[in-house]
């Protein structure tokens, strides 16, 4: 698993460490990692041209310091000091030392277009809200460089608990970070500044939850269902699919397409596309009665496709099984009915979706992904999946939020969301909680994206038939 802790739990853990440790002893780990991590990018170090944009705190030490060790390999290096009379002095005097040189932000323009790799470390997890003008015109500075960027343990300017980047900030090909992820550095949109991110391990013990994991290889194989000897259809799970329209018969095949690889025994569906379903999966046990007719599920899907039919949502969700609720039906759920459940409720929303349930607008849930999926999950006291090119599961009450990074832009196409309520879907009704089936199913939905893709667009038919090849590549490594 891949954790993320929030700023005060880092500080907290960087306090009972230091306590223990020689003074400094903590920011030369820091500074170790952060040198090795710029040799490998730069190759060569002897010769090469560094630049560090240092600010007033212990982010700007780390720089001097790394900066230091990079000058006694041979590189050249020229510190900018943006408030020269806080600059960290530990971390000047051992750059100076070592032959560096520091300049005043006057002479940025020069030094940063004939730099080979610029060390950003403005700020870090001591950062307020969006750069200020001086540390925002240094962002612009590297912007239009040719530079390799490499952020010290952020990305100056993105908020380090949420992933919000509420004005300019600094967009790093590697960010090097201590001690643990920052839940920043998982979501969008400050993920895509952070680049690619490389942990350094200085020693901080911390607690056994974090504020946010993402899902690997090994967890996602252990979460998986695997029927066992005795298994039978019934045993491994019915999931029922309550979608589509005559206007919308795709939804409804979308979905029973995903459902039938995401591990479930049978996939029942009701609703007006029936012969369409069956047509193209005929394994699927089609009725033609409503949901409380229809014989058991372990767990319902429903909404895709759905048009305005609140009769069939309400009769669902009025289910005593796990219920999971995605599209027209998202509109169309009542929030007291949702409130009222007690088997679990999973909403999987896409941004625009979300912010119309929030009454806000599409770009402000996109810009504040992790608030908004945890007011969602609390209004409606369900388990929300916000869709996105990082997908968050939260619960409702409160504890570690899920985000899965597997998926491709490429996923961003019609029905894709079908198939995702399909697959999660199934491992609800195969046992797993709406947590683990949100995550599990946008891990091996975004894989199957990848491979359907590879590179190219895709339709969602054949997102649904890579999940299979998914779902062998996670159990199998
Ligand atoms: N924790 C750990 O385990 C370890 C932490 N380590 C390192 O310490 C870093 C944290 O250091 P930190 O606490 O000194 O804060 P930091 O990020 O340098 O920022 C504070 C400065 O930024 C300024 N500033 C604020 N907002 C701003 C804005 N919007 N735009 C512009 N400026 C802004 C603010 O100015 P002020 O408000 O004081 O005027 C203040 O001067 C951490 O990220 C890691 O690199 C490692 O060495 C080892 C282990
Ligand atoms: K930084």
């Amino acid at each position: 698993m891949r954790t993320a802790y929030s700023v005060d739990t880092v500080r907290a853990a960087e306090r009972r460490l230091m306590a223990r440790l020689p003074e400094g002893a903590l920011m030369q780990r820091a500074a170790a990692g952060l040198a090795a991590a710029c040799a490998d990018v730069l190759g060569r170090v002897y010769g090469r041209r560094v630049v560090l944009l240092v600010g007033s705190g212990d982010n700007g030490g780390d720089a001097l310091y790394a900066g230091a060790r990079l000058a006694r390999r041979g590189a050249g290096v020229t510190a900018v000091l943006l408030a020269p009379e806080r600059t960290h002095a530990g971390g000047l005097a051992a750059l100076l030392r070592a032959g560096g040189r520091s300049v005043s932000p006057a002479d940025a323009e020069e030094v940063v277009r004939r730099a080979d790799l610029v060390l950003d470390g403005i700020v870090g997890i001591g950062g307020r809200g969006g750069l200020r003008p001086d540390a925002a015109a240094l962002a612009a500075l590297v912007a239009a460089s040719r530079a390799a960027v490499v952020a010290v343990d952020l990305p100056s300017g993105v908020e380090a608990d949420t992933g919000e980047v509420r004005g300019a900030a600094v967009r790093a090909d590697l960010t090097v970070t201590f001690g643990t992820h920052k839940p920043g550095l998982l979501i969008d949109p400050a993920r895509e500044y952070a680049g690619v991110v490389r942990l350094v391990d200085i020693g901080l013990e911390l607690p056994e939850e974090a504020e946010l994991e993402a899902l690997q290889h090994a967890d996602a194989a252990a979460l998986l269902p695997v029927p066992g000897v005795e298994s039978d259809k019934y045993r491994r799970g019915v999931v029922g699919i309550a979608a589509g329209s005559a206007r919308y018969p795709g939804a409804a095949v979308l979905a029973v397409a995903g459902a039938l690889r995401g591990g479930a025994g049978a996939v029942r569906y009701v609703g007006p596309a029936g012969e369409a379903v069956i047509a193209r999966f005929p394994e699927t046990l089609v009725s033609d009665q409503g949901p409380k007719q229809a014989g058991r599920v372990q767990a319902w899907v429903v909404g895709p496709g759905a048009g305005d039919d609140a009769g069939t949502v309400a009769e669902v969700l009025d289910a005593d099984v796990p219920v999971l609720v995605d599209a027209d039906g998202l509109r169309l759920a009542e929030v007291g009915a949702v409130r009222a459940r007690t088997a679990p409720t999973l909403m999987t929303p896409h941004a625009g979706e979300a912010a119309a349930l929030l009454g806000v607008a599409r770009e402000e849930v996109e810009a504040g992904r992790l608030a908004a999926v945890r007011e969602l999950a609390g209004r409606y006291r369900a388990t929300v999946l916000l869709k996105g090119s990082t997908t968050l599961v939260a619960d409702a009450g409160g504890g570690v939020v899920r985000v899965n990074a597997t998926g491709t832009g490429w996923l961003a196409t019609a029905g894709s969301g079908d198939v995702l309520s399909g697959v999660a879907g199934s491992l609800l009704a195969a046992g797993l909680s709406a947590l683990d089936a949100g995550s599990v199913g946008a891990y091996l939905h975004g894989l199957a994206g990848r491979f359907a893709a590879e590179g190219a667009p895709v339709g969602a038919h054949e997102v649904a038939g890579a999940v299979g090849r998914a779902w062998r590549d996670v159990v199998r490594r």
